[in-house]
């Protein structure tokens, strides 16, 4: 017997960050937006938990307890009395370190996959803390849609949105750092007082009425100037994609992927052309927003 959950990545539409916390973390004002490129988490019994994975950049994913849905089954066993016995793997589609959040899909894929295996029924909002305590992005990755973030992102507020987004997503030459592209930003801005980071009103009123060039003039990411610091390449693939006829170019999240939204699927196509014939990529790809979260399939 087998669970299999699809899970997909996320897009910030609005990544405000504020000053770093005594504990190392920023809040934020995360406005996330899953879009359909999914990873596939599998679990079936086993002897001892072990986790395989398949897909273009499966050499750069922790096979070892490291492993984020390693990490969530464990979590769930030791909070029902249980050994985490169970063979993981995970078809693997999102970027790795591409900051469209591949490792949280895998966490919250990985949960939702063993609760329903093991019939644990455990509530929503149990589920919600355990991807609390695996990272920040997690819980979104359950929830999927569209959220407004706050705290270090964790906590949601799910958002409305009036139709679909089209987007391309340029996805570079290796990944980039969390913690470092956060470290870069606290450099950044040494000895500046940064504020608080507040939801943007144009963001949130473009998303409910589902308009792409209301969200275009809006979108905005405060860590993309620390991911073209320490990656000053992306610079060239923002530049190729609104010259291609994208209505915007993003970094998205702590990058290296840069997001562009497009008008609709042919603008998409023509901008992912660009990219890729400019070789300012690896590959190009293109997806819709807002899908749902972590689902058995
Ligand atoms: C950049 C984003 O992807 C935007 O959605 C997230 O903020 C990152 O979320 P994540 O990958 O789940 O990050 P976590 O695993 O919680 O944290 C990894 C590291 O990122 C930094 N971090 C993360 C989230 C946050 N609000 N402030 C931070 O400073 C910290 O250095 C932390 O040690
Ligand atoms: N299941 C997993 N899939 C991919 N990476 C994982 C996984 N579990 C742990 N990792 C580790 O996490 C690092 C970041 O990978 P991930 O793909 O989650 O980055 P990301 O998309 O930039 O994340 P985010 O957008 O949440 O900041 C990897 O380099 C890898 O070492």
């Amino acid at each position: 017997m087998s669970v299999t959950v699809r899970v997909p990545a996320k897009v910030n539409v609005q990544l405000a960050v504020g000053g770093a916390r005594p504990d190392g973390f920023h809040d934020l004002a995360n406005v996330f937006l899953a879009v359909g490129l999914y990873d596939e988490v599998t679990v079936s019994p086993a002897d001892t938990l072990r986790v395989t994975c398949e897909g273009p950049d499966a050499s750069q994913v922790p096979l070892d307890r490291t492993n984020l849905a390693a990490r969530a089954v464990e979590k769930l066993a030791a909070r029902y009395g249980r050994r985490a016995d169970v063979h993981i793997h995970i078809a693997k589609d999102i970027p790795v370190a591409g900051g469209m959040a591949g490792g949280s899909a895998d966490g919250a894929g990985a949960l939702v996959a063993c609760d329903a295996l093991w019939g644990t029924g455990a509530s929503r909002d149990e589920l919600l803390e355990i991807c609390a305590e695996l990272g920040s992005d997690v819980p979104f990755s359950l929830v999927g849609g569209a959220a407004l973030g706050t705290g270090r992102g964790e906590r949601l507020r799910v958002l409305e949105v009036g139709g679909s987004f089209h987007w391309v997503f340029a996805v570079a030459d290796g990944g980039l750092s969390t913690p470092a592209v956060y470290g870069e930003f606290d450099r950044l801005n040494e000895g500046v007082s940064v504020p608080e980071p507040v939801a943007s009103g144009g963001v949130l009123a473009a998303l409910a009425s589902g308009d792409a060039s209301a969200l275009a003039e809006a979108v905005s990411n405060d860590l993309q100037a620390a991911a073209l610091s320490l990656r000053p390449s992306l610079a060239s693939a923002l530049a190729v994609g609104v010259d291609g006829g994208a209505l915007a170019g993003i970094v998205s999240g702590s990058g290296p992927t840069t997001a562009f939204l497009v008008a609709d699927a042919e603008a998409g196509g023509k901008v992912a052309d660009a990219l890729v014939g400019a070789g300012v990529c690896r590959a190009a790809r293109v997806a819709v927003g807002p899908v749902g979260g972590a689902v058995v399939v």
